[in-house]
């Protein structure tokens, strides 16, 4: 299926490890949050759309911090697709999908990586065109197990998966050859967000991007 993304979810998937997932209520958190993350060698961020700043937020990264892969993430519908890719968002990643989602990421010229957590939905994710998916809940949707198995009959659908991932268990998920990349809010903690405490940030960030067996 040909598309018009600008960028491929390969790319993304290849530009590192870990991603992490941003919770940011605050605009001018955005632009020194991003580069602390980046200082720790993270390249692809993803900002969720559960705050009223996330739109702005990803509007500051694009703009302030251009070397960045900035995502937008927890994308329901295509009115929000659109609304982040206006906004700058390189990719756009969702926890689920629709049939209304799967189409616009097709018609989009940014890519999409819709969510899946059974196998029918990872059916209808390829369908649609998609070989790039998130695993979402992963923990909860049986983890590495699961994925380990999906690979069986779908050998060539390539995930990202997040939830309940932490420095704990990301490499038992980077180790299968259907993970590329884990997401997670491990990277990002709300309290250090909120103190403006970056260093600890980077900290993390270069913990993961070193502690990663990939
Ligand atoms: O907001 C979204 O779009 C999501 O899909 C959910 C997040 O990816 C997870 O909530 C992160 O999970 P934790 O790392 O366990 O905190």
């Amino acid at each position: 299926m040909t598309t018009k993304w600008k960028t491929s979810p390969e790319e993304i998937f290849a530009a590192g490890p870990v991603v992490p997932v941003l919770v940011i209520n605050d605009v001018e958190k955005a632009v020194p949050l991003a580069k602390a993350l980046m200082e720790g060698g993270i390249k692809v961020l993803e900002v969720t759309l559960r705050t009223p700043a996330a739109i702005d937020v990803i509007k500051r990264i694009a703009e302030e911090v251009p070397d960045s892969l900035i995502g937008a993430g927890t994308v329901t519908n295509a009115q929000q697709l659109k609304a982040v890719i206006e906004a700058g968002a390189k990719f756009a990643i969702s926890p689920g999908m629709t049939a209304d989602l799967l189409k616009a990421g097709m018609d989009a010229d940014i890519p999409l990586i819709p969510g899946i957590s059974s196998t029918s939905d990872l059916m209808k994710g390829k369908d649609a065109g998609y070989t790039h998916m998130k695993f979402f809940p992963a923990e909860a949707s049986g983890g590495v197990k699961a994925i380990k198995s999906i690979s069986g009959p779908f050998p060539d659908v390539t995930f990202c998966p997040t939830g309940g991932i932490g420095p704990n268990n990301y490499n038992d998920y980077l180790a299968l050859n259907n993970v590329k990349c884990v997401g997670g809010s491990w990277l990002a903690p709300d309290d250090a967000i909120e103190s403006g405490d970056w260093a600890r940030i980077t900290q993390l960030a270069k913990e993961a991007v070193a502690g990663a067996k990939q």
